[in-house]
């Protein structure tokens, strides 16, 4: 059986865990919790089979990577099977004329770069690598030689043992470098009713489910990452009974900040229009210790890797008013600091690519 590895780093928490095997079955993994113990897991988009749970003492860390170890990326030598540009900008076409229809209200659509490398990844490095910026949870979860790795924006939720928290992100646009841009983009994106649309839809789901807790305060802003700037909402209450963070993190998931609105029609649709199964991707990933604290962010801005094989993935929300050409480029923009962490250089070369092979 394979050892599960978990490497953490939130503003909250940072640790290292490594537990003999993994376990499948939530409960069974929460019955093995102890005083001063972590159970870790990893929850895949969509279905229960694939749920992965680990559970041991964290040993804390200082920085999850000692940056002099940092050896340099190996060449990633081939862009395989992804899903191509054209084919995506299809989908999009199709999601939007569906919505036009009155068969469905949002869809995040997901897009997949697959990339081979000369040798295979080392971990520590490709997390050392993902620069972060802003609020976010920097995460490898391995369990035998398969990782899946990123630098996540979006907290699901968290509970501190006083208040659960939750900070769904939709609405988005790329971070322009200089700041007099950055301004008016932010403006532009704040004043966008489109961008609040899909925004609200996210918020309004999150709320529902939060509000048989306790009375739920919000306040609204704009996330910006080292290559995105989000519509954000933070959504805090005191829940007036026990509850676990992870309870609630099952509860929201799949939000429609990365599935759509209604959710069964949205994934009926993602299983007509996406490519393959998302596996971990827009998945969720964290932890809860005994008492029920913890938290838990969506598996995204990351990539799965397999000795020589990464796969990179981002996800886009289509809304009434998308347009295909600026939601291919948000994907991108989103893709940008996963594959730099994976040492793809050229990453202007995903943008001229018309069609992969
Ligand atoms: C799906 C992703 O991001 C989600 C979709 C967003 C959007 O469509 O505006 C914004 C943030 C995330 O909730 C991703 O990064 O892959």
């Amino acid at each position: 059986m394979a050892r599960v590895v978990v490497s953490w780093s939130s503003p909250r928490r940072r640790f290292e865990l490594s537990a003999p095997a993994e376990i499948h079955d939530l409960e069974a993994a929460r019955s093995q919790l102890r005083q001063g113990m972590l159970l870790c897991a990893l929850l895949p988009f969509d279905g229960a089979e694939r749920i992965s749970a680990a559970v041991g003492f964290p040993r804390s860390v200082s920085s999850v990577v000692d940056p002099a170890e940092q050896r340099a990326p190996a060449e990633v030598r081939h862009l395989g099977s992804s899903t191509g540009r054209g084919a995506f900008q299809a989908a999009i076409h199709e999601a939007i004329s569906r919505i036009e229809d009155g068969s469905i209200e949002k869809v995040v659509l997901a897009r997949h770069v697959d990339l081979t490398s000369s040798e295979p990844w080392a971990v520590r490095d490709v997390l050392a690598r993902l620069r972060s910026r802003g609020r976010t949870a920097r995460f490898s979860y391995s369990q035998g030689n398969h990782t899946i790795i990123g630098a996540s924006p979006e907290l699901l939720v968290s509970h501190d043992g006083t208040e659960i928290c939750s900070v769904p992100l939709a609405g988005s646009r790329a971070r322009p470098p200089r700041p007099a841009d950055r301004s008016n983009t932010i403006n532009a994106l704040e004043r966008s009713a489109k961008d609040n649309h899909e925004h609200q839809v996210v918020v309004d789901a999150v709320h529902e489910t939060l509000r048989p807790l306790g009375p739920v305060r919000q306040r609204r802003g704009v996330v910006q990452t080292t290559d995105s700037l989000h519509l954000m909402t933070e959504l805090r209450v005191r829940p007036v009974a026990p509850v676990r963070s992870l309870d609630v993190a099952r509860r929201l998931h799949p939000t429609p900040a990365i599935c759509g609105t209604p959710r069964s029609a949205a994934k009926d649709l993602l299983r007509e229009l996406e490519d393959r199964d998302r596996g971990y991707f827009s998945g969720v990933v964290g932890w809860e210790a005994a008492d029920g604290t913890g938290e838990w962010w969506l598996v995204i801005r990351s990539a799965e890797l397999a000795g020589r094989s990464a796969t990179a993935s981002a996800g886009v929300g289509i809304v009434r008013g998308s347009d295909p050409a600026a939601e291919l480029a948000e994907t991108d923009h989103k893709l940008r600091p996963m594959l730099r962490a994976l040492g793809v250089s050229d990453i202007p070369s995903l943008d001229r690519r018309t069609e992969e092979p």
